[in-house]
């Protein structure tokens, strides 16, 4: 695995967002690293991010976790095929599939693969793990914004 996480590749203008931000101190700051042919996330949500069922996470905190990890893993992608250095993509469109109701209090695995790069555009799908349970899938298109 890549000890440089992507988030912190980013350039100082795009190191604010609340998911993956590194200079967001009231964020999330989710780090992502590229691992073999796909790029990994790990965190463990605080139990205050329930849906409403005690134990259990909230909806819009898991596609944060898918959406911020994919914006990663697109960069990532994108640059070891170009040879560049990692830029900022951003989400273009997000489709989450709820599997499974996902359990707070256990770190949370996101996998995410490009399965398709076009020019700006980076198709990336996604899997959440808690354990050995897949609770989510992803899809989402991301766009490389322009220098
Ligand atoms: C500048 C900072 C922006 C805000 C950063 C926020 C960080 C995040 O939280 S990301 C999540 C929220 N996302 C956003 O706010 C993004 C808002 N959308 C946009 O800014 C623009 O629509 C953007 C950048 C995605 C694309 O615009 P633009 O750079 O003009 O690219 P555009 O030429 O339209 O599209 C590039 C390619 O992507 C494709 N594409 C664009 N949108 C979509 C879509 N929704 N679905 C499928 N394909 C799409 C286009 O068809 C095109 O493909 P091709 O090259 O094959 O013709």
């Amino acid at each position: 695995m890549c000890d440089t996480a992507i988030q912190d590749l980013y350039a100082e203008e795009f190191a604010n967002c609340f998911g993956c931000g590194r200079n967001n101190q009231h964020g999330l700051q989710l780090k992502s690293h590229w691992q073999g042919d796909e790029c990994i996330c790990r965190h463990t949500p605080k139990s205050h991010y329930t849906g409403g069922v005690p134990g259990f996470l909230y909806g819009g905190m898991i596609a944060s976790l898918i959406d911020c990890h994919g914006a990663a893993t697109a960069a990532a992608a994108k640059s070891r095929e170009s040879g560049e250095p990692i830029s900022r993509f951003v989400t273009a469109s997000l489709n989450v599939d709820f599997v499974k109701p996902t359990p707070i209090g256990i770190e949370l695995e996101i996998r995410g693969k490009a399965t398709e790069i076009k020019n700006r555009k980076v198709t990336v799908a996604l899997q959440l793990f808690a354990g050995e349970t897949l609770c989510a899938t992803g899809k989402m298109i991301l766009v490389q914004l322009k220098n």
